[in-house]
């Protein structure tokens, strides 16, 4: 059976949000064209890895779940870089605009779109910017590219959120011990590995491997990742997920975030990648 790919009016709550639907033998994906964003890998029916706020808006605002992109900054913008930095938006621009097809193609073995946008008002940079989504749904993985060819100082991340059974069982793999830790302000040299969750967890880790295992008690995401100078590893915990509008009051205990990130502001073409999919079952 050959794979597909669906245009798709709405998703889940998401009412009019255009997207397309993706179909690979058992495997589905569903990405927004606002944000370009992923919504939903599912490698086996019912069987979704990415969690999707019900509380979730689009339109002037990002959506809260699946696989937001930040381009061309990560978290507030740096008033060192950007002008006027006060008045721009956390994680940059990407995640709020609406993207356009740029290409298709369905084999037997693949599902594989790519999207794009060209952005011509980045408070840093006068002339247009393509950057560039492509997205590839196997029967065994789905993978995410963002990519730009111009020279652009610029950081990234696809900050995905995944599904989460229970914060207490949770650890990651493979994010090393070596992180800047947001919430305490510092950095730290000897954490503990493989990281597990704090009240509120929320750090940098700046020697993360290409490959993470995300280990949700006897379930587990393998997470693939390219062209990263760090990982992000963020959950809000029960006081910050109050204070999220678009999450319920215990999101904390229903989501995780491990980030593919390039923060490093390098002025060279961007190519950030991460491919997941679920952890063989052990015999
Ligand atoms: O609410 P936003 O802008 O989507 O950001 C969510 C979180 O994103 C994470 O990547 C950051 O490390 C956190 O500091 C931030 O709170």
């Amino acid at each position: 059976m050959r794979s597909s790919i669906q245009p798709q009016l709405g998703f889940a709550h998401l009412a009019e949000l255009p997207c397309w639907q993706l179909r690979c033998g058992e495997a589905s994906a569903v990405v927004s064209s606002y944000g370009a964003q992923v919504l939903s890998y599912q490698p086996s029916p019912g069987d979704e890895l990415l969690w999707l706020s019900p509380q979730a808006n689009w339109q002037q605002q990002a959506i809260r779940g699946g696989i937001p992109l930040c381009w061309p900054w990560f978290g507030p913008a740096d008033p060192s870089i950007l002008p006027d930095a006060a008045s721009q938006p956390a994680h940059g621009v990407a995640r709020t605009r609406h993207w356009q097809l740029l290409q298709q193609h369905c084999t037997e073995s693949v599902a594989a779109l790519t999207l794009h946008s060209i952005f011509t008002d980045l408070p840093h940079c006068p002339a247009p910017i393509e950057l560039q989504l492509a997205v590839r749904l196997s029967k065994e993985a789905l993978s995410v590219t963002l990519s730009s060819e111009q020279p652009l100082p610029q950081q990234a991340a696809l900050h995905s959120y995944f599904k989460l059974t229970s914060p207490q069982q949770l650890s990651v793999h493979g994010l090393g011990n070596h992180y800047l830790d947001k919430v305490s302000q510092q950095e730290c040299l000897d954490g503990a590995s493989p990281a597990r969750l704090e009240n509120e967890t929320d750090r940098i880790y700046l020697q993360a491997g290409s490959q993470l295992l995300v280990q949700d008690g006897a379930q587990g995401v393998v997470l693939q990742q390219s062209g990263h100078d760090s990982s992000v590893l963020w959950n809000p915990g029960p006081a910050k997920s109050k204070a999220l509008k678009d999450v319920p009051d215990n999101a904390y205990q229903h989501f995780v975030c491990v980030e593919t990130a390039s923060l490093n502001w390098q002025t060279a073409p961007l190519q950030l990648s991460q491919t997941i999919a679920r952890q063989a079952a052990s015999r």
